[in-house]
């Protein structure tokens, strides 16, 4: 199974680094996991919400350029579907079971998804109301990702 993450900006941090190379790492046991980095639109601090919507439009051309037809997409996205760890790793079992071997998350750079790309997405995906900076939801994402398999593995892992 291939397992790709396609995101929006540079990973800056070095503790963002580490944590998310040790559940790669942990992840190369279950699929090949790769990340996709595009890069961000260079934006000014202060824009209309026209503005706004350019960059995310730009930042989206580049996400959608990365994915193809047969990839199931998930959107990260905070008004998305909130999903229990266990519930999740469900959907990950049953998306194998019926021949989906190439999942795709997407995470939105700073001003979020255009709406084009929640259009691709099969499905959208909230971790609640809490707006997370990209580089920790990628973070947090790996290691709900890794725990998903662990749960389908019926590792202790998971409590
Ligand atoms: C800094 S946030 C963007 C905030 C933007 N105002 C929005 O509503 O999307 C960057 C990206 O991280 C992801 N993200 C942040 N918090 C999230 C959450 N609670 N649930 C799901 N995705 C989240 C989304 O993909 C979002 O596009």
């Amino acid at each position: 199974m291939n397992i790709k993450f396609v995101v929006v900006g540079k990973l800056k941090e070095k503790y963002f680094k580490q944590g998310i190379a040790e559940y790669a790492k942990r992840l190369s046991r279950f699929c090949k996991f790769s990340i996709v980095e595009v890069p961000d639109e260079k934006a000014p601090e202060s824009m209309s919400q026209a503005e706004m919507d350019q960059v995310m439009a730009a930042e989206g051309e580049r996400i959608l350029s990365k994915i193809k037809d047969r990839e199931y997409v998930y959107a990260l996205a905070i008004l998305g579907k909130e999903r229990s760890s266990e519930e999740f790793a469900k959907e990950i079992k049953d998306l194998t079971t019926y021949g989906h071997s190439d999942i795709t998350f997407v995470i939105g750079g700073s001003l979020g998804l255009t709406p084009a790309v929640l259009k691709r997405a099969n499905t959208q995906i909230s971790f609640g109301r809490f707006t997370l900076p990209h580089q920790l939801m990628r973070l947090v994402l790996t290691e709900q990702v890794y725990r998903a398999f662990m749960i389908n593995e019926g590792s202790p892992y998971h409590k």
